[in-house]
């Protein structure tokens, strides 16, 4: 696991390249993450300007978007899919937005690839506004100040989605996760790709395996994080990972990266 002691022993220049989010909790060694970051496409300039400019200003909330290479790793997901719509719940100030657009690139924008992004709280949807106004990208990527719910229960099914990220409020996952499969908006083998659902390392130890190796499968969950809010986040994730496996119209990956990424793929109906 990597630490905060590393990180702050890296140079001034590593620490700018370096993940901002999930650090203490990426599943990979801080090494391991230094070395692919560097090695991975770098951040657009004005990307990293947005980033830099978010941990400045408030450090612990900026702790709320995706790292550069997280970020690089959706783009080049987006660029092999070339969807045509994109949503984003859970927008905050339009970093994760500006790397899927990223994504989309200029051929893509131009051919009416588009991008909306939702966003509940006004003055951070403001922002994202900002954001996306100065990297230039208003005509292709929209910033809805609204509620993930209200987003989907209006979206128009005819207009169908290819991928969605979802990443707004971890407990109602579930809820956004069947709202988009229930009102039918993805494009059979659309994909939906969630954030953060091994949550902290603290989601696969609500695991209990039974049988003779029960007790080696299944580290203790230690007393002290019982009903602490992280863990009721955690039991949320792992209901929803459980429910999510048990789905017959839905194929999935959890891969053990940043803070745990799910990519589901709609299967044809
Ligand atoms: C983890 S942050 C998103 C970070 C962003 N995707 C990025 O990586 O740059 C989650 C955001 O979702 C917003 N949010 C939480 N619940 C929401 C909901 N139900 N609808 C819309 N936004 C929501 C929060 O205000 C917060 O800004």
């Amino acid at each position: 696991m990597p630490c905060v002691s590393a990180l702050a022993r890296a140079p001034r220049r590593a620490l700018h390249t370096a993940p901002v989010r999930r650090t203490l909790w990426s599943f990979m060694d801080a090494g391991v993450y230094g070395y692919a970051s560097r090695l991975s496409e770098p951040e657009p300039p004005a990307l990293r300007r947005v980033r830099l400019a978010a941990l400045a200003e408030a450090p612990a909330e900026a702790q709320k978007m995706v790292s550069p290479l997280q970020g690089a790793f959706m783009a080049s997901l987006v660029r092999a899919q070339r969807p045509r719509a994109v949503l984003e719940l859970g927008c905050y100030i339009g970093y994760s937005a500006l790397w899927l657009a990223h994504g989309l690139g200029h051929e893509g924008r131009a051919a009416g690839a588009r991008l909306w992004t939702c966003e509940r709280d006004p003055a951070a949807a403001q922002r994202a506004q900002e954001n996306i106004s100065s990297a230039g990208l208003s005509g292709s990527v929209t910033v809805l100040a609204q509620s993930a719910d209200s987003v989907l229960e209006g979206w128009d099914p005819a207009a169908k989605l290819d991928l969605v990220f979802i990443d707004a409020n971890k407990s109602a996952y579930q809820r956004h996760y069947d709202l988009i499969l229930d009102r039918d908006i993805l494009h059979d083998h659309g994909q939906i790709i969630v954030d953060n659902v091994l949550f902290h390392g603290k989601v696969h130890t609500q695991d209990q395996p039974s049988g003779p190796t029960a007790a080696l499968d299944s580290p203790a969950r230690p007393a002290s994080a019982a009903g602490t809010r992280q863990s009721r986040i955690a039991a949320k994730l792992y209901e929803f990972n459980q429910h999510v496996a048990s789905d017959p119209r839905t194929s999935q990956v959890i891969l053990p990266v940043f803070d745990g990424l799910m990519l589901i793929q709609k299967l044809q109906a």
